[in-house]
């Protein structure tokens, strides 16, 4: 897939800048603000908004490439959860939240503990496309993990990301419920959004597991 030019990677914005770079049809609220979920935020935002679109953005692939020793993991025992990964031919789908008006503060309040503090994410400028309408796409503030954030692991075979998910938990849950409430979304969203990194991992946890049930059962396990 070549590059959308519109999906350039823009260096890391400003929430501000972002609100104003709504195209004027967008929203007649100058203070609106979308903000794009690719792990966690798509199951659990955990903040108010107006508005919720599913789609994807384009020169990302999604990675589980980033440590996590609060939600989903311990110092002894980080967990992994995802981050997306600068990628000409890549596509990560998602959720897209708008806030506005007083949500944006406390959206933004909220998620720089939730994702800069305690997860070591920053916050990125893209361009999402909502499954609906993927010709009119959106200006949307995303939190990525970048290698230079203390707690980002890297690249890692399938299977050995797979059996350090199957093994940690943190305040928020276990590890394998992040993965497979990940696959759960992914799978409703149909054929047209796939994710062999996601997949992967899912069918390694799977070969693990002696007893792999169907998604729904196995988030019961956790
Ligand atoms: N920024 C990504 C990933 C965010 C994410 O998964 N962050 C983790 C670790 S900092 C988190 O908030 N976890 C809460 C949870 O696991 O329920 C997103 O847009 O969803």
């Amino acid at each position: 897939m070549k590059q959308d030019p519109a999906a350039q990677n823009t260096p890391p914005s400003s929430p501000s800048a972002l609100q104003s770079a709504q195209p004027p049809g967008e929203d007649s609220d100058p203070q609106a603000l979308w903000i794009f979920g690719y792990g966690s935020l798509v199951w659990r935002p955990d903040f108010a908004y107006s508005a919720s679109r599913v789609g994807f953005v384009r020169g990302y692939s999604r990675r589980f490439w980033q440590g996590d020793t609060f939600h989903r993991g311990s110092d002894k025992m980080p967990g992994r959860v995802v981050t997306l990964l600068e990628d000409r031919e890549g596509c990560t789908w998602g959720v897209a939240y708008q806030v506005r008006g007083e949500q944006v503060n406390e959206a933004l309040k909220y998620l720089n503990v939730r994702e800069a503090v305690l997860g070591g994410y920053d916050t990125k400028e893209v361009t999402f496309y909502p499954q609906d309408a993927p010709e009119q796409p959106l200006k949307a503030l995303a939190y990525v993990a970048t290698p230079q954030n203390p707690g980002y692991l890297g690249p890692a075979p399938e299977e050995a990301i797979a059996t350090q998910i199957l093994a940690c938990r943190g305040f928020s849950g276990h590890n394998l419920e992040y993965l497979l409430r990940l696959a759960d979304f992914m799978q409703l969203c149909g054929p047209q959004a796939q994710d062999e990194h996601l997949e992967a991992i899912v069918d390694a946890v799977g070969s693990m597991l002696p007893c792999f049930c169907p998604i729904e059962q196995a988030l019961a396990l956790v």
